[in-house]
């Protein structure tokens, strides 16, 4: 047996969700190019669940199930209260309120199917609720309730932010859920699914992924890139910035992939985004900056920007908090983690792996005293 350091490269499941070939992106068939220039979020999670697109009545349902389950508890609200919002980590705050939210279910070990996707739902509209509520409590504001008339996008940006939010920045945050709602088999992915494959319930798995999803070599590094921007504050600080980092053997966050090596092609999408919501705002030096460590890092390093990277200018333009980045990636990616799942359970078998013993051997035993 010999370990292969990080699974790179490892084939360990068959899936019929996402597929990457050739650093060309499809969910169940469809480009991302297709999906994130004409689909909505409802869409695409509908797309991922089902492994077939709406028609306009199952869509009309599937949105109007997902509003009617938007709503926390009294329970759950009281819950997000108890968090000081000085220290609380929303990433921290999200993965026990996902944990919590199955505590309260009660068809928590349900494992038929139509209970799944019921909870499935459920999972999709709550988590939502729980970043915008926190959000929301935390700055000492009134809680806003969705409206029947708004997508998900909108209604996530109407109780984060108020009721009068911009078209143009509904569409942009769109695509940006459409452009992360899933990814193969990434880090939290994979950690949902070998959570599951104990046939245990999908809220541990949502919970169990977040986890995963919020160190900052995965999701967390839109957060990180978002710092390391405001960090470098002017343009003309970004290379040696850039050059400084490398020097001291450490990461640029937002650079890099497992998979892709042209580049992500969701980046450019995120890119233009970046570039128009900068623009509008006036904020066009953080689009600046950007690119020029893009151009820099591919040069020199060959390394392409990855879907945290655009991400973070994008989302500091639209007033979202820069600790709510990670929390927002988990709320769209909660679609895929969910399809990945849905997914295991169909044709089950538990995942347990080997590792290759390297440590120490025929060791003799001594009672404390004498060690
Ligand atoms: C949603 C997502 O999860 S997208 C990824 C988000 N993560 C980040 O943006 C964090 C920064 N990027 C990285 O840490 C990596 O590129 C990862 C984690 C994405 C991929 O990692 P791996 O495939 O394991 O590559 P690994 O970390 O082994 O790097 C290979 C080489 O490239 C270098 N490298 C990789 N990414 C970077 C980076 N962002 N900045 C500087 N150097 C890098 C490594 O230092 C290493 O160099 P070496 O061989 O000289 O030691
Ligand atoms: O696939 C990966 O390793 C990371 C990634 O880009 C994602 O999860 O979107």
């Amino acid at each position: 047996m010999s370990a292969s350091r990080g699974l790179e490269g490892v084939i360990v499941a068959e899936s019929s969700i996402t597929s990457i070939i050739d650093d060309q992106l499809t969910y169940v068939g469809y480009s991302i190019d297709d999906l994130a220039e004409h689909a909505s979020f409802e869409e695409v999670v509908y797309l991922l669940w089902y492994k077939r697109l709406p028609t306009e009545i199952e869509l009309k349902k599937f949105q109007a199930e997902l509003l009617e389950n938007m709503e926390l508890s009294d329970q759950i609200i009281e819950h997000l209260k108890l968090f000081d919002p000085s220290t609380a980590n929303p990433m921290a705050v999200l993965r026990s309120t996902i944990s919590l939210l199955g505590l309260y279910d009660p068809e928590v070990d349900d494992m038929s199917e139509e209970a799944n996707f019921r909870k499935a739902i459920r999972l999709q509209a709550k988590i939502a609720t729980v970043i915008t509520t926190l959000a929301r409590l935390r700055q000492n504001k009134e809680l806003i309730a969705p409206d029947p008339n708004l997508s998900y996008a909108g209604n996530f940006l109407r109780m984060l932010k108020g009721p009068d939010v911009e078209a143009l920045e509904v569409e942009a945050f769109n695509k940006a859920l459409v452009l992360h709602a899933d990814h193969e088999l990434n880090a939290s992915t994979f950690t949902a699914r070998v959570c599951v494959a104990t046939l245990s319930d999908l809220y541990s798995g949502v919970t169990a992924a977040i986890g995963a999803l919020k160190g900052p070599l995965h999701g967390g590094a839109n957060e990180q890139v978002v710092r390391m921007l405001m960090e470098i504050e002017e343009v003309d600080n970004a290379i040696p910035y850039v050059k400084n980092k490398i020097a001291n053997k450490e990461k640029v966050m937002g650079m890099g992939h497992r998979v892709y090596r042209t580049g992500d092609p969701r980046a450019k999408h995120l890119k233009e985004m970046s570039r128009k919501l900068t623009e509008i705002t006036g904020q066009s030096k953080w689009y600046d900056m950007s690119v020029k460590i893009e151009e820099y890092m591919k040069k020199e390093k060959g390394l392409p920007a990855n879907v945290d990277f655009y991400s973070a200018s994008a989302y500091h333009c639209m007033g979202i908090d820069h600790d709510l980045f990670t929390p927002i990636f988990a709320m769209s990616r909660t679609s895929g983690w969910v399809a990945h799942m849905l997914e295991q359970y169909d044709n089950n078998r538990l995942i347990r792996p080997r590792a290759e013993f390297v440590g120490e051997v025929q060791q003799e035993y001594k009672p404390v005293e004498q060690r």
